[in-house]
């Protein structure tokens, strides 16, 4: 028999204090008779959130298994919080076949840290050239929804134009990583007058704005669902607040977009150090793009928070700038950094924090029968325990991941996971991996 839990004194998002009973997979009534025998958890001062879903995670699992595994990368996500991941699909080989999602999906089953919903390619080996076997994936037994070429930009239109045309058939979703790839050859870091300054090639807003223009125009023509990947500049919000209105009238096409939390926090100053360990792309951008992502996602115009965790070998980050990979870890980082930048600073509580790094993204990624619920008597006990009064150091080598490639190390965050729980079964428990 699994065991149940008895949360006693917990606050759900940010309410007054409850008791919750787990078992069995679901929340039940914590007041329930059948409450006798749980394990029970003092929940004083903790608050109760539904499992986080990350729409943007890269496992790197078939092909890099040095840099991370399905089986850590669901391990540092369950200690961020996380209940559910979609697994990009720029691993090696590429997920563009049904075979390599299955894969993916697999693995997520059997290490059972938390849900795995692999991403499905757009084109295939992420060349752009030839539209992968989308149906095939969507009727796998993933059940492929999203589609991204993410590390590339899908940057021919008509092939663009067929891939949001082509996943109608089954309500999937085109998530685009949109960099003009001409306007970004030998990118580095944002392009303005630092980069100048350093003699690093910059990567211009623009690259990123005329992708999402031109893709928000290709989505109402073919009424369709285009999500944004990973927004960083003030002109992208701009962008998608206006694509949002004119969406907001028709209903046959949506337009969709995440931030990730270091966008919310860094900036492109953090270059001058030449440390690799900043490098990511999108490139940080200036303080007032931070500031007009944190506005566009208080207000709803990003709707979501997605981490893009990107883990690296040290080999492929402990060299010069221009060599160095791109991309950060982010999973068990994420809810803390969106403490610091979002609730604590007022722009958001706890029940916006829950649809933007819960209900919204498992809607986008179509896994609300199970995920993005609410913490509610009934429903699947997909849960996380938080106590938003705590403060960490963070060292990397405490990760569970296979990376060490932190922006945030030595860097005290607030906020701390305390308890993780998969369908009722704790992933994490006082804060470390079951
Ligand atoms: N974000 C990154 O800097 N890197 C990502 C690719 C991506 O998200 O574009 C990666 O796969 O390493
Ligand atoms: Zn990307
Ligand atoms: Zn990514």
């Amino acid at each position: 028999m699994s065991t149940s839990y008895l949360i006693k004194n917990v606050s759900v998002l940010g309410g007054e204090p409850t008791d919750l009973l787990l078992k069995d997979g679901v929340i039940a009534d914590g007041a329930d008779a059948s409450a006798d025998g749980a394990e029970v958890i003092d929940a004083t001062g903790l608050i109760a959130l539904p499992g986080l879903v990350d729409l943007h995670t890269h496992l790197r699992e078939p092909g890099r298994e040095d840099a991370e595994t399905v089986e850590t990368g669901t391990q540092a996500a369950a200690k961020g919080g996380y209940t559910a991941v979609h697994a990009m699909a720029n691993t090696e080989p590429v997920a563009d076949t049904a075979g390599v999602v299955e894969q993916v999906w697999r693995l997520g089953r059997e290490a059972g840290y938390c849900d795995v919903f692999p991403v499905g390619a757009v084109t295939v080996g992420l060349q752009g050239e030839r539209l992968a076997e989308l149906g095939a994936m969507a009727d796998s037994a993933a059940r492929v929804r999203v589609f991204s070429d993410d590390g590339k930009c899908v940057s021919d239109a008509v092939l663009m134009r067929r891939a949001l045309e082509y996943v109608k058939a089954f309500d999937g979703v085109v998530a685009q990583h949109a960099q003009e790839p001409r306007l970004t050859e030998g990118a580095q870091m944002n392009e303005g007058e630092l980069s100048g300054r350093l003699g690093l090639a910059g990567w211009p807003a623009v690259a990123e704005e005329a992708i999402i223009a031109r893709d928000v125009l290709l989505a109402e023509h073919v009424g369709s669902r285009l999500h944004v990947c990973h927004v960083s500049t003030a002109g992208s919000v701009e962008l998608i607040r206006w694509a949002k209105g004119k969406a907001a009238k028709d209903k046959t096409w949506s337009v969709t977009a995440e931030a990730c939390p270091h966008h919310l926090l860094l900036t492109d100053e953090l270059a001058a150090t030449y440390d690799p360990i900043y490098k990511v792309n999108p490139p940080l951008r200036s303080a007032a793009d931070v500031e007009a992502l944190k506005a566009g996602l208080a207000d709803g115009t990003i709707d979501i928070v997605a981490t893009d965790h990107a883990p690296h070998p040290h080999e492929d980050k402990d060299c010069e700038w221009a060599a160095a990979a791109f991309g950060m870890l982010g999973l068990e980082t994420a809810l803390s950094i969106v403490q610091q930048t979002m609730v604590d600073t007022g722009l958001l509580d706890w029940a916006g924090v829950a649809e933007r790094m819960s209900a919204a993204p498992a809607r986008i990624g179509r896994v609300s029968d199970q995920h993005g619920r609410p913490v509610a008597v009934g429903e699947p006990a997909n849960v996380v325990l938080y106590d938003p009064a705590a403060t960490r150091v963070v060292d990397p080598a405490e990760s569970a991941s296979l990376s060490r490639n932190t922006p945030y190390r030595g860097m005290e965050l607030p906020g701390r996971v305390v308890a993780t729980f998969l369908r009722g079964t704790a992933t994490v428990l006082d804060g470390k991996l079951q």
